[in-house]
C-alpha cells in the first residue's frame, strides 16, 4: 500500500499554491508554539486557497478544546492532531476527527492505544513535533494492522523508504525534512513525493 502524504508546517499561501501541484492529501497547520506557528487568521486564508481535495489539519499541544474547535470552525479545518499529553475525553470533545501524536521511546507506549477510543488514528513520532529526529521504526512494526498509523519523526526522502518497509503506514508525515534553513524546501518535497509514490515529477 503506497501511504498518503501529509506535510506539516507550511506558513504562507504561496507555499500553499505551491503544494496545490503536487500528489499530496494532507497538510498541517500548526497552531501550537513553535518557529512553524501560525495564527488563525493565517491558516484561514490558506485553507481557502488549498486544493479541495487536500484536508487541512491542526495541530495543537495542549490547547483547551474548547479553543481547539473554535479554531477549527473559523478555520474550516478538516481535521486535528493532538500532540500533547491530551486525554482521550478531551479528544471526544473534539467537533472533528482526531489523531492523536505519542511519543515513542519504547514499547509501553503501544498500551495506551486501546484508551484513545475516539480519536481515528495516532501520530508515532520521535518527540515533541518538529523535532527532526527519528525514533526506532521497529518498535510500531505491525501497529498498522490494528491501528491507522501515520509516521512522523525526522524523515526525508533518505530515509523514508526504509520507513515505509518497517512500518507500513497509512500516512507519512513531514516537516523538517522538507526543509532547507528552516523554510520548506521545493525541491526536497518533491523529491519526498518521489520516493513515497515511486515516480518522476516534473
Ligand atoms: O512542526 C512543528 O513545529 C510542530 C510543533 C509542535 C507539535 C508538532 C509539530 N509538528 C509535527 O511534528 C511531527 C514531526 O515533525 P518533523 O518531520 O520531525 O519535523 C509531525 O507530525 C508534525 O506534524
Amino acid at each position: 500500500m503506497i501511504p498518503k502524504i501529509k506535510i506539516c508546517g507550511l506558513k504562507t499561501v504561496e507555499q500553499i499554491v505551491m503544494a496545490n501541484q503536487y500528489d499530496i492529501d494532507y497538510v498541517g497547520f500548526v497552531f501550537a508554539k513553535s518557529k512553524r506557528q501560525i495564527s488563525p487568521g493565517q491558516a484561514r486564508d490558506m485553507k481557502k486557497c488549498l486544493r479541495k481535495d487536500i484536508k487541512a489539519v491542526g495541530v495543537f499541544v495542549d490547547t483547551p478544546i474548547e479553543e481547539v474547535n473554535e479554531i477549527v470552525r473559523y478555520c474550516s479545518l478538516d481535521m486535528v492532531q493532538l500532540h500533547g499529553n491530551e486525554n482521550n475525553d478531551q479528544c471526544a470533545k473534539s467537533i472533528v476527527p482526531v489523531w492523536k501524536a505519542l511519543s515513542v521511546k519504547d514499547q509501553e507506549i503501544l498500551e495506551v492505544l486501546p484508551f484513545y477510543k475516539n480519536v481515528t488514528g495516532f501520530v508515532f513520532d520521535s518527540g515533541s513535533g518538529g523535532t527532526g529526529k527519528t525514533f526506532s521504526w521497529e518498535l510500531v512494526n505491525g501497529i498498522s494492522k490494528d491501528y491507522f498509523t501515520v509516521l512522523a519523526g525526522g524523515l526525508n526522502a533518505g530515509n523514508i523508504s526504509e520507513a515505509i518497509k518497517i512500518v507500513s503506514p497509512h500516512v507519512v508525515d513531514v516537516s523538517s525534512g522538507v526543509e532547507t534553513n528552516g523554510e520548506k524546501d521545493e525541491k526536497k518535497i518533491k523529491e519526498f513525493i518521489r520516493k513515497v509514490k515511486g515516480y518522476e515529477i516534473r
